[in-house]
Order: structure tokens, then C-alpha cells, then sequence
């Protein structure tokens, strides 16, 4: 054992309160990537719509535009020429009634248009076979769908394909975004070592570097296979170096191989928190070193992965400059769950198609070891002592992936 005993464990608002602070001193700078590479970034900036939707008043079908007036009275109309999508058309000589396509303008003198399907052909002229459509029917009108100077886009939205196609149809090409965060993942332990006497495939940093990766991080994986705290500060260093923030696994708890507190502490690190209550993931650690934000990980793939979820995968979210919460889905509890007082567990639960919506199925684990539960489930719940689970409660799952 050594001195870095979990002596003042944080509640899991307080440090989830305290990682999201070490995140807003942060920000992102922006940058712009092309729409096609937008999917999953954040926006860096409000985008105002520079021109009006529709542009000009446009047919809504294919068929005949005219003025109501000339139609009413004097129908059939003669047919002059035809209006295609993109035409700037000419203005509609009196008393005629003009061929038009869906998304064509509507020629000046025309204020009504019929689908081709309502009308009569008469020769060369149309005529209503079908009661005549009200003034201003079948068409779009000019900014109905937004003006001018509108936002189409919020700073802070994670953009996807709904803001691509509303940003495309601006002419826009690229858009500005913030910048993805490097982020170094480490993991430390000498059963890392290829040729340990009983060797552990290092599955944390793959798993983080595919989580992190995932929400736009740009992710190096390093390892420190060893127990030796000299060699492990020399692969800190370099994991350091060139990074915004660090993620460690391993190391951290309070064995006599658990060296990443003393090492950071060493280097001038300040300690965030040491320790939060939470199941699993209580030794989780957080420090600040050089402006970087340091989360040191337990080794325990599950405590692992919890701790990315709830804590990494918010701080990123924040430095990206995200403001869109994480979406929880709301689903029936088909179980019931507590927790000992003074923890926040977490659970991985399955959900379902139920007969009233959407419900969940606690999936079993092992605990913090456990790496087959998660892919067996698809969202976590939080579960404490004041909010316990209930058979038929709704509750808020929050998505693995
Ligand atoms: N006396 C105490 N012992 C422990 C405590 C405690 O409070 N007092 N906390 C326990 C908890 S909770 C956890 S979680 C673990 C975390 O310990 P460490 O963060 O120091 O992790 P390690 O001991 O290095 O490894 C734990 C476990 O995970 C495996 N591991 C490590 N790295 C990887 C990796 N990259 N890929 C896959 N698996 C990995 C490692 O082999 C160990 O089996 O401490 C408890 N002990
Ligand atoms: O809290 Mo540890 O992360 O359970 O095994």
C-alpha cells in the first residue's frame, strides 16, 4: 500500500461538476472542413441563412400556372410556352395560362397553378376539369420556409446529415467547426508486456481510442508495458507530449504497482479529485498538468469504460463546445435495483420494443472486470440509495454507443 489511499471520495455530480469545469477553460479553436466531413463535429459558429427559401414564389406541382381572375372568366386559357426549374421566366402574357414544372418560378401575371392531372386540354388551351383551384393555391411562396439572415444552424450543434442538406442548399461548401482535441491514451502494467510470464492483451486503449474516437477526438493510443515507475514516467512524458488531454488505465488504484498519482504528482500535477462514488470506477482520478486535463482510468476494463462514458466522453463533448446534452431514452423498467447508500452504480440494461413504448432488461456483469456486458447492452443506468429502480418505473438510459 502507499499514501494515495482513497481518503475523500467525491459524489459523482461533484466530479462530473468539477470535470466539466476543467473543460470550459478550454474551448476549442475553430477550423472548416467540407460538408461531405461535417457528420459528428460541432459547429464553431451561428450560420444565417443568406439567402430566403424558396427564393422567388415557385410551383408546388406540374401542371399550369395562370391568374385566377383571366381562369375564372374566360377559361380555356391559350397555353404560351413553358416554365422550367431554374428558368427566370418571362412575365405571363395577359389571358394565357403557361406550362410549369415543380420548383420553376412563377411567371409575374400568374397567381394560381393547377396540377396537369385537374386540367382539360381544349387544342392549344387549358381549362379547369376539376373545380378551379383557389388564388394562390400550388404555389410556394417566397421565405415561407425561412427568411433571410435566419439561423440555420446554432454554435455548439453536433452537425449531421440534417444540417448538411440545409447548409448544401445555401451553396455552402465547408463550414466552420472546432477543432478535434488530441487526446493520449495510455495504458500502464507490466501483464501488458507481450512476454509476461502471464500476459493481458491491452484492450482499454483500443476500446477508448474507438469511444473517443467515435465523438470526434483525434485519438494516439501508448502503452507503458512495465511496473517500473521510471519507465512508466518516460511513456507519461511522451503520452503527454503533443496531446490536449491524456487518458490513463492502470496504475492508479492503491497496489504497490500503482504508480500514476505519485508519478503525476511528481511532474507538478494538481490533483482535481482523487476518487469518486461510483460502481465501478472509484479510483478514477483527475488532474490538471500544463493546462492539459489528466483522467487517470482504473485498469478494470468495465470501471474503464464506465469511467470514459460518464466523465471523458462529457469533457470532450464540452471542449468541442458541444451544448446539445447527451440524449437519454426513456424506457420502463422491467427490474428492480438498489444501491448502497452514498454510490452511484451503474447498470447496463437492453432495450426493448414493449406494448407501451420501450423498455429494459438489466443485463448481468461481473463487475468492474466484466467486458462482455456492455456489448450485450445498450444503454447504462445510474441507480443510487434516494433513486432506487422500480419494477414499471420509467428511467433514463444513457447510450453506450
Ligand atoms: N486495496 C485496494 N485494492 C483495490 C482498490 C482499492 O480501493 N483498494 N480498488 C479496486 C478497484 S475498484 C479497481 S477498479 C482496481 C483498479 O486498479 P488499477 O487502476 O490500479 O488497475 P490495475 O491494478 O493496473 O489493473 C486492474 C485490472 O485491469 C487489468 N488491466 C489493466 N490495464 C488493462 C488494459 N489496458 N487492458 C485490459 N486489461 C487491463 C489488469 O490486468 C487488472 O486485472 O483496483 C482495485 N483494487
Ligand atoms: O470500482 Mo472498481 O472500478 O469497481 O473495480
Amino acid at each position: 500500500m502507499n499514501g494515495n489511499a482513497f481518503t475523500r471520495l467525491v459524489d459523482y455530480p461533484t466530479a462530473l461538476r468539477l470535470v466539466l469545469a476543467c473543460a470550459a477553460g478550454s474551448a476549442r479553436p475553430m477550423t472548416r472542413v467540407p460538408l461531405a466531413q461535417a457528420t459528428g463535429r460541432v459547429a464553431a459558429a451561428d450560420i444565417l441563412a443568406t439567402t430566403c427559401r424558396p427564393p422567388a414564389d415557385i410551383s408546388a406541382m406540374d401542371g399550369y400556372a395562370f391568374a385566377h381572375d383571366a381562369m375564372a372568366a374566360h377559361a380555356p386559357l391559350p397555353v404560351a410556352g413553358r416554365t422550367v426549374a431554374g428558368d427566370r421566366p418571362e412575365p405571363l402574357a395577359p389571358g394565357h395560362a403557361r406550362a410549369i414544372l415543380t420548383g420553376a418560378r412563377i411567371p409575374a401575371g400568374a397567381d394560381c397553378v393547377m396540377a396537369a392531372e385537374r386540367m382539360a386540354v381544349v387544342g392549344h388551351a387549358v381549362a379547369p376539369a376539376t373545380p378551379l383551384a383557389a388564388r394562390g393555391a400550388n404555389i410556394r411562396r417566397q421565405g415561407e420556409e425561412f427568411a433571410t439572415g435566419t439561423r440555420l444552424v446554432a454554435r455548439g450543434q453536433v452537425l449531421d446529415w440534417r444540417h448538411v442538406a440545409l447548409l448544401a442548399a445555401q451553396g455552402l461548401r465547408d463550414v466552420p467547426v472546432t477543432r478535434r482535441p488530441r487526446v493520449s491514451v495510455l495504458s500502464n502494467g507490466a501483464e501488458l508486456a507481450a512476454g509476461a510470464a502471464s500476459a493481458c492483451p491491452d484492450s482499454n486503449a483500443p476500446m477508448l481510442a474507438s469511444m473517443l474516437g467515435a465523438i470526434g477526438a483525434r485519438v494516439s493510443t501508448h502503452a507503458a508495458p512495465t511496473d517500473d515507475v521510471a519507465a512508466q514516467a518516460v511513456h507519461l512524458r511522451a503520452a503527454i507530449g503533443g496531446a490536449d488531454i491524456v487518458v490513463t488505465t492502470g496504475g492508479i488504484s492503491v497496489g504497490g504497482t500503482d504508480h500514476m498519482l505519485d508519478i503525476l504528482r511528481d511532474m507538478g500535477a494538481d490533483v482535481v479529485f482523487r476518487g469518486v462514488a461510483i460502481r465501478p470506477g472509484r479510483p478514477l482520478t483527475v488532474l490538471e498538468l500544463g493546462g492539459r486535463t489528466i483522467f487517470c482510468l482504473p485498469g478494470n476494463p468495465g470501471a474503464a469504460a464506465i469511467c470514459a462514458l460518464m466523465f471523458v466522453r462529457p469533457y470532450l463533448r464540452t471542449v468541442m463546445g458541444a451544448d446539445t446534452p447527451q440524449p437519454a431514452i426513456p424506457a420502463t423498467a422491467g427490474f428492480t435495483a438498489d444501491a448502497p447508500a452514498g454510490v452511484t452504480q451503474f447498470i447496463p440494461v437492453t432495450l426493448h420494443h414493449g406494448p407501451d413504448g420501450a423498455c429494459c432488461r438489466r443485463v448481468p456483469t461481473v463487475g468492474a472486470s466484466d467486458i462482455i456486458a456492455f456489448s450485450r447492452a445498450d444503454a447504462l443506468l445510474a441507480v443510487t440509495a434516494e433513486n432506487p429502480i422500480r419494477a414499471g418505473q420509467v428511467v433514463w438510459g444513457m447510450p453506450l454507443s
